[in-house]
């Protein structure tokens, strides 16, 4: 059986989680950041480690199967992969900035120059508007070219605002876009084996967002309680050696968890529980 060839950033933003979510999910991953390729024969996939720019070109032309990469690259690239699914991890918004008080409306940017990583996003979203401009791409540390006498504004990603903050820039406009990590594959296409991998991803995703709540209660509220618990097919309910009490077990979502165990304290639980999973399949 052929294996499903990954695409995998070996630098930057992404790379470390994208590798972590790849070892949750089961697969061997490589331990030296040098290493180019790897290899899991026991789990039919192999692992390409590349630079996250080039890695939808690659996915997108159908050398390689999949790819984990940031949304805003895969935007940018142009290149005929789809996003199967958000990752949740590399989180951060595509935004204009410029010099603090100079630019409050997008309209303002005709005739400017503007800098970016990101020349394929900022030149598809400026001639959706028809906002003319020129448009200069540079490899990095963009915030610097206003001061420079390069741009009069720039595009970039933006996580804390920290480097933003530094340059004495200040964002404008609309978010251009809000990015991730994400998990691509050739537009239209679905691998041999990708199902399985892709449910692997998926497993570890709902891992991460949801925890095991396990409850006692009284059998004349469990239905109260089942309201607060739903689960995800139908929460398990068991009866307790103790008459005219019922065991509850259910997933419930990770944000929130604390407050459900309070209400669910107060219509008369005992023995809240919480627990993590580490994998599942749904
Ligand atoms: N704080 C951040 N800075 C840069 N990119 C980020 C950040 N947070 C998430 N990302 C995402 O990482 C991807 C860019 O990865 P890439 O490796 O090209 O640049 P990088 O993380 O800036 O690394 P470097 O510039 O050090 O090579 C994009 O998808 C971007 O949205
Ligand atoms: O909002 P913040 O939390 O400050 O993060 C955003 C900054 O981080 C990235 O730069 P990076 O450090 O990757 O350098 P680069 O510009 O050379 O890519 C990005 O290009 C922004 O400059
Ligand atoms: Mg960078």
């Amino acid at each position: 059986m052929s294996l499903l060839r990954i695409a995998v950033p070996n630098k930057g933003s992404l790379s470390q989680s994208a590798s972590d979510i790849l070892r949750e999910s089961g697969y061997r991953q490589r331990d030296d950041a040098k290493q180019l390729t790897l290899t899991d024969t026991e789990n039919g996939v192999e692992f390409f480690y590349l630079r996250p720019r080039d890695i939808a070109l690659y996915v997108g032309e159908g050398t390689l199967d999949v790819g984990i990469t940031g949304r805003d690259l895969l935007k940018d690239s142009g290149a005929k992969a789809e996003e199967v699914m958000g990752l949740g991890f590399g989180r951060s918004r595509f935004r204009f900035a410029g010099p603090r008080g100079v630019f409050t409306d997008l309209t303002q940017l005709a005739g400017q120059r503007i800098a970016t990583s990101y020349v394929g996003i900022v030149r598809s979203f400026l001639e959706e508007r028809g906002i003319d401009a020129t448009v200069t791409r540079l490899d990095g540390a963009v915030e610097t070219s206003i001061q420079l006498g390069v741009a009069d504004a720039i595009a970039d990603v933006v996580e804390t605002g920290g480097t933003l903050r530094q340059a004495g820039l200040e964002v404008f406009g609309e978010t251009i876009l809000e990015s991730e990590g994400v998990l691509i594959t050739r537009s239209g296409a679905v691998p041999d084996g990708f199902e399985v991998f892709k449910r692997r991803v998926e497993g570890v995703l709902v891992a991460r967002s949801y925890v095991m709540m396990d409850y006692d209660i009284p059998t004349d509220r469990v239905t109260d309680a089942v309201r607060l618990t739903p689960g995800i097919e139908s929460p398990t309910v068991a009866p307790l050696h103790r008459e005219g009490w019922s065991a509850v077990r259910a997933m419930v979502p990770r944000d929130g968890a604390q407050r459900l165990m309070d209400e669910l304290f107060d219509i008369g639980a005992r023995g809240i529980l919480l627990t993590d999973i580490h994998a599942c399949r749904l």
